[in-house]
């Protein structure tokens, strides 16, 4: 077996949060994707009816679902226009990893749109959802089992995550043993991160608006801004690409079932919900509104992308002319803190732009059920709780300097509020 990394302090609510997390988080996805085609589409109150195994399990969706994962891989091994090295391990090397997701992305749309003139029923898409859902959760169940084990018997210490090794098997399994399992040079958290999950949730969308437009003549207005927005935030995403090799989830969390699940299927199933509300309950949406919650958008994605780059550029290269004019404050880990520009405003003004997309894209949908607002309710949730767990960690790292900068910048995510 192989020897304990260093135990870190346990999160999510222990072994019992785990538990149930594990319990609700597929249970919520299911919940949401029954009561978006049910007629009063109620978020809270029971489901409108429970599934038979029948609707879960077909050889269809099976078969579907390998061939999108098999897609995927393929497209990956794909030679890359770059290769990123990432963030120094606890054995000073560095991994290495194609920056190839939006040429995937490109290639998945060119085949999708030669299937679709050739025939391929992607409208049937919608009617599969739930045992798309149900193979997606196995999948990430069985996965992550095997990365359990894998890390159990196979990784040496250093490879282990900070967090998931606490020695209690429902805490490591969910949380992740391995900070970056891989066969050769293939890494399953960072393909999951951005590629079957992330494109999958825009092909949804996008079945979803030629359901609508079998059904209704043409797609509605309210359809075409979730789609265009969803894709926007996609395209975004696979483009800077490179970034993800930075966040907690890559350089902290191991690859255990909050990963996999989300990856694999809360991403696609769940952020889907408004296009998928919309095809059962459509909404008028005149142009005035929808310019405004487009301005909306903007507005978010200007903040999002504006914080994001700075930060990016800042890390990538402190000198480079776009930041070196940025007042900053030294740590001592030799690194600075930026304390003007965007992180001068509030200390995650990324979150604060991707909430406002988050309303953006809820809004089309009217304000007559909660449903749609269901991404904006989770989505803030989860990002005050991943706020307080970066917080953390850079007072760990940066210790006095956090403070320092905590001092300078008083407010998280929105000014003068949060
Ligand atoms: N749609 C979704 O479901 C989700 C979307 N996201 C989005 O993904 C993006 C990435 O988010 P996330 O991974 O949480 O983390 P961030 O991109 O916010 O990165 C946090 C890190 O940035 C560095 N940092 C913090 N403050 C400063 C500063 N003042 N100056 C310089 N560096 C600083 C620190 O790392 P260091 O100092 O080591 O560089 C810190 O750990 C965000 O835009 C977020 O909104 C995230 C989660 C889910
Ligand atoms: C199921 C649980 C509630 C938690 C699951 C969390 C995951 C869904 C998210 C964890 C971090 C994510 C990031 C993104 C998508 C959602 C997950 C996987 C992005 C790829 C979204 C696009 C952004 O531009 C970058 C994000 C990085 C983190």
């Amino acid at each position: 077996m192989a020897p304990q990394g260093s135990r870190a302090p346990l999160e999510f609510g222990g072994p019992l949060g785990a538990a149930a997390l594990m319990l609700l988080l597929p249970a919520t996805m299911f919940h949401l994707l029954l009561v978006a085609r049910s007629g009063p589409a109620r978020l809270l109150g029971p489901p409108p009816y429970l599934p038979e195994p029948e609707a879960l399990w077909s050889p269809r969706a099976l078969l579907l679902w390998l061939t999108w994962l098999g897609l995927q891989v393929a497209l990956y091994l794909l030679p890359a226009r770059k290769v990123a090295e990432g963030q120094e391990l606890k054995d000073k090397s560095r991994l290495r990893y194609p920056i190839n997701g939006f040429q995937a992305l490109v290639v998945t749309a060119l085949l999708v749109g030669l299937g679709v003139s050739a025939g391929l029923p992607l409208a049937a898409l919608p009617e599969m959802l739930l045992p798309l859902a149900f193979m997606a959760t196995l999948t990430a169940f069985i996965f992550s089992l095997l990365l359990y084990l894998k890390a159990l018997i196979l990784a040496p210490a250093s490879a282990l995550a900070p967090g998931g090794n606490s020695g209690n098997p429902i805490y490591d399994f969910f949380l992740g043993r391995e900070l970056n399992p891989r066969i050769c040079s293939f890494d399953f958290k960072y393909f999951c991160e951005l590629r079957p999950g992330l494109i999958g949730w825009i092909l949804i969308n996008l079945a979803l608006l030629l359901q609508e437009a079998e059904l209704r003549g043409s797609p509605s207005l309210a359809m075409w801004l979730v789609n265009g927005f969803q894709l926007l935030y996609v395209g975004d995403a696979l483009w800077h690409e490179e970034a993800v090799l930075t966040t907690m989830d890559i350089t902290h969390d191991g690859f255990g079932f909050m990963l996999a699940f989300g990856d694999l299927a809360w991403v696609p199933f769940t952020y889907s919900l408004q296009a998928q509300f919309l095809l059962y309950h459509p909404q008028p949406l005149e142009l005035p509104m929808a310019s405004a919650i487009c301005l909306i958008n903007a507005v978010g994605y200007y903040i999002f992308r504006g914080a994001n780059s700075q930060k990016n550029s800042f890390r990538k290269n402190p000198s480079d002319p776009k930041v070196a004019g940025l007042e900053t404050i030294s740590t001592a880990t030799g690194r600075q803190l930026l304390v003007s520009g965007w992180w001068g405003m509030v200390r995650h003004p990324n979150y604060l732009g991707d909430l406002i997309m988050a309303l953006a894209w809820s809004l089309p949908c009217g304000v007559s059920h909660l449903l749609p607002y269901f991404y904006l309710i989770y989505f803030t949730a989860l990002l005050v709780h991943r706020e307080a767990r970066d917080e953390q960690q850079c007072l760990q790292k940066y210790g006095l300097a956090w403070h320092e900068y905590c001092r300078r910048v008083p407010y998280r995510i929105v000014p003068y509020i949060y």
